[in-house]
């Protein structure tokens, strides 16, 4: 917590949490050696900036190998199962952005956060794939990374994105089963994320 809370220059990074903005899986070590409550507000903190990664607990760095190994962060056929899983654990989506208001502007200026987009309805892919490629353009150095799985017009009726910064790619995913519910998913973490732009501009996508 007291790296993650470190106040860095405008221009320095916060190495603690650009680790966690970056990561596919996070593994809480040490964790009997803090109290239930420093535990859950660490774990607040920590989903926060990454709404996507998965976590872990552990002592004495107790971790199933398969947790951190070989599970393709960035393969696109993978994101899937990635935003899923997030979902089911329905981390911090709808109440971010708010958070350092309060106090420390200086925070606040260089915050690094997820925004989540949950959302029913069919998506126009020319409108999504223009908006992210504008987005990845405008926005790369600030965008650490995207993912999301989202119900379209065309084809199998499902695609996949991923982004790191200014690199984004997508592609057709495995069609929707017939008694699946078509709810696109998009996970966007950076520095100083625009959530109502953000929203604004998936609700434009929507046909
Ligand atoms: N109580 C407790 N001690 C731990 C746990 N995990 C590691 N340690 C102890 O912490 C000390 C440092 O171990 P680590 O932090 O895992 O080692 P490291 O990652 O090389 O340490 P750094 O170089 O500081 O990153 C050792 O004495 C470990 O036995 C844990 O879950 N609980």
């Amino acid at each position: 917590m007291q790296h993650l809370n470190e106040v860095k220059a405008r221009w320095v990074v916060n190495e603690a949490v650009e680790q966690v903005a970056y990561a596919d899986r996070i593994i809480l070590n040490k964790t009997d050696l803090v109290d239930d409550t420093e535990l859950e507000v660490l774990t607040n903190k920590i989903k926060l900036i990454n709404g996507m990664a998965q976590m872990k607990k552990a002592m004495f760095g107790d971790v199933d190998m398969d947790f951190v190994l070989g599970i393709g962060g960035y393969d696109l056929d993978r994101i899937e199962a990635a935003v899923q899983l997030n979902e089911n654990k329905e981390t911090a989506h709808c109440h971010l952005g708010h958070e350092h208001g309060h106090h420390h502007d200086h925070v606040h200026d260089a915050a690094v956060t997820s925004v989540s987009i949950v959302s029913e309805g069919l998506l126009d892919l020319d409108e999504v794939n223009d908006w992210l490629e504008r987005l990845v353009d405008e926005k790369g150095e600030d965008l650490y990374r995207l993912k999301g799985v989202i119900s379209v017009n065309e084809s199998t009726g499902r695609f996949v994105f991923q982004g790191v910064h200014s690199m984004l790619e997508g592609c057709p995913a495995k069609p929707w089963e017939d008694d699946e519910k078509r709810i696109s998913k998009l996970v966007f973490i950076g520095r100083n994320l625009d959530e109502a732009a953000l929203r604004k501009a998936f609700k434009g996508c929507l046909l």
